[in-house]
């Protein structure tokens, strides 16, 4: 169990500073929901956060070692990172995506591990691909490939799961199952971090909450404390109401 924690983060992309000095800390066992309008420095976080982006100042760190001093393969073994609208170049089928998911685990030489063979077809299975996974990746529809692309994350179990928008395009079943099984890795004592647009499913299913407008955090913290009708209409420039009923909570904009 490892938390993540961002220490002061400062980031500029083409010329513009677009992180302003954010700390957060995401813990393990817990599924924390990063939100904010378009254009707030989510992405940019989580690239940050993954170790794919390097910060102009300040530290991530996984636990207690420095992110930066983790070398390229171990941090491969321990992280998975989905991209916003992930993209397919080739060809390959479904059931390969799905195991580039495990390149950092593969022995050097030699046949795949029964092990591994069975993380593939959990993760097909998981994400409702049994039937997609002979078809090229390059022929799928945008749900289908955000699936694919979901599934290759997840496949190794990683330690720190960081997804952007992980159920952007997926219809609302497929969206319903993404996150609860995001919820699932958390409850299994992952740290699992995602930004999200959908807020009513970061409700359904999120421990925690961090706020994020022109790259300056605006909340953070227990999403029960933090998911307010006022901390929303600051956040989004929106008038937001949180409904509660016998079936939980869900969120008014107008
Ligand atoms: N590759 C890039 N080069 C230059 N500027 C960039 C680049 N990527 C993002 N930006 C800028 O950084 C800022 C933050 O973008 P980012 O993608 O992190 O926002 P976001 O909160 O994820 O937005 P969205 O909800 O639209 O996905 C924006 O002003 C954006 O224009």
């Amino acid at each position: 169990m490892i938390d993540l924690t961002l220490d002061t983060i400062h980031l500029a992309r083409g010329g513009r500073s677009v992180l302003n000095g954010v700390s957060a800390s995401f813990r393990a066992g817990r599924l924390t929901a990063l939100i904010g309008p378009n254009g707030a420095g989510k992405s940019s976080l989580l690239a940050v956060a993954a170790g794919l982006l390097a910060p102009d100042s300040g530290e991530v760190w996984l636990g207690r070692e420095p992110l930066a001093a983790i070398g390229r393969k171990a941090l491969a073994r321990r992280r998975a990172y989905l991209p916003q609208s992930p993209r397919a170049d080739w060809p390959i089928s479904v059931e390969r995506v799905v195991a580039l998911g495990l390149t950092a685990h593969l022995p050097a030489f030699g046949d795949l591990p029964a092990h591994l063979h069975e993380a593939i077809e959990q993760a097909l299975a998981d994400h409702d691909l049994l039937a997609l996974r002979d078809r090229p990746a390059t022929g799928l529809s945008g749900g289908e490939l955000a699936r694919a692309m979901l599934a290759r994350a997840t496949v190794a179990d990683p330690e720190l799961l960081i997804v952007d928008e992980p159920t952007a395009g997926l219809d609302p079943r497929h969206a319903i199952d993404a996150a609860l099984r995001l919820r699932a890795r958390a409850d299994a004592g992952r740290t699992v971090v995602m930004a999200i647009h959908d807020l009513d499913l970061a409700m359904r299913v999120a421990d925690d909450v961090v706020a994020l407008r022109d790259g300056t955090m605006v909340a953070a913290g227990p999403l029960v404390e933090v998911m307010t009708g006022p901390m929303l209409e600051r956040l989004f420039d929106v008038r937001a109401r949180i409904v509660r009923d016998d079936e939980g909570a869900s969120i008014r904009l107008a």
